[in-house]
């Protein structure tokens, strides 16, 4: 377990012994463009309600693209929706591992929901399979998120990729001496656990302002500006998919808490089982896993209810 990891017992103790941190908590995603990542926003809001987490009013930070229909779509869903500026990188000649991650600097504007004390930002390709609300009484002061795999074809313009090694088996293929130290611990920014400040986030910004764009985008920008906080949590929290044949000693299913619908040709709402391991039985059962979630009626928002609990309430 890579070092200052936290163990599932350790978040257990770590959030079992202490108070509840102060102040309001959420879950926060992001949604660009008119697309269909909608629907991984609606799946996800459904996830969160089975799951009965306590903080399950999924705020959706949207850019102006994101089409009225859609918008109202996720309020129906019980979604907050938010619309922030987009955040361009300076101007670069870099080669996104995706071309549309330069829209993913945009995350960077949630660090001013700040009416929050903490928030678990989550990707729309992400599904919440179990409760993981304990998370947020981890001790406050570090970026929790879950450690990423150097081993797709998408990290073949890393120096890890071309010496083979990676994080998740640093023992594998060792980090050659005559390199220095192995890099840093990197997390996938695709799920994390953080503290929403206006400071923060203009000290993003002004820090972008004179960062050179690298291949992944705001992932790397996370990375290199919370490196001296990161704190890793355990994989269940965040199941980057190619872990399950680039390291599938590391995995266990039954206990993974989070999937993370990340390897090409993943995505639940557009999956056709064509592309590289899609035709897995594992890749197969989490799709299906998260279909039902999504075509579960029973999980839909229920307007009546919340209103006969607000009347309630206000003949108390
Ligand atoms: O057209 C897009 C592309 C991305 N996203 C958002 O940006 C996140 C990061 O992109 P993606 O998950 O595709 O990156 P990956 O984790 O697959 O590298 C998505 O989960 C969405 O929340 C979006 O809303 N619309
Ligand atoms: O904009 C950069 C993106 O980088 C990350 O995705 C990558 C990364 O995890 C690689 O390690 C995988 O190989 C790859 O498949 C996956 O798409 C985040 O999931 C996403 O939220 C976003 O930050
Ligand atoms: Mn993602």
């Amino acid at each position: 377990m890579a070092p200052g990891m936290l163990a599932g017992d350790g978040i257990a103790a770590a959030s079992g012994g202490k108070v509840a941190a102060e102040g309001k908590k959420g879950y926060v995603t992001f949604l660009a463009g008119n697309g269909d990542y909608v629907k991984g926003v609606v799946g996800l809001a459904k996830g969160l309600r089975k799951v009965k987490s306590a903080y399950d009013e999924l705020v959706v930070a949207v850019l102006p693209d994101v089409p009225a229909e859609q918008r109202e779509m996720l309020k129906l869903q019980g979604c907050v929706v938010r619309e922030i500026e987009p955040v361009h990188p300076p101007v670069n000649q870099v080669q996104f591992a995706m071309p549309y991650y330069v829209i993913n600097y945009s995350k960077l504007r949630i660090w001013n929901f700040d009416e929050y004390s903490r928030l678990i930002y989550l990707d729309a390709d992400v599904q919440v399979y179990d409760n993981i609300d304990h998370l947020f009484d981890l001790p406050e002061g570090h970026f929790y998120a879950v450690m990423d795999c150097f081993c797709e074809k998408t990290w073949s313009h890393s120096r890890q990729y071309s010496i083979g090694y990676c994080q998740q088996c640093p023992e594998k293929v060792k980090w050659p001496p005559e390199l220095g130290s192995p890099p840093p611990l990197y997390f996938n920014a695709g799920m994390f656990l953080f503290e929403p400040s206006r400071l923060t986030c203009q000290a993003l910004l002004d820090c972008l302002k004179n960062t050179t764009p690298t291949p992944f985008a705001e992932q790397d920008f996370l990375n290199m500006y919370f490196g001296k906080i990161y704190k890793p949590i355990p994989l269940i929290y965040n199941l980057v998919l190619a872990m399950l044949w680039r390291h599938p000693e590391n995995v266990d299913l039954d206990k993974v808490k989070i999937v993370h619908y990340c390897a090409a040709g993943s995505k639940p709402w557009r999956y056709t089982g064509n592309e590289e391991n899609m035709d897995r039985e594992d890749i197969k059962m989490l799709v299906a896993k998260w279909w039902d979630i999504y075509n579960d009626e029973s999980l839909n928002f229920k307007k009546e209810e919340l209103e006969s609990q607000e009347e309630a309430e206000d003949n108390q």
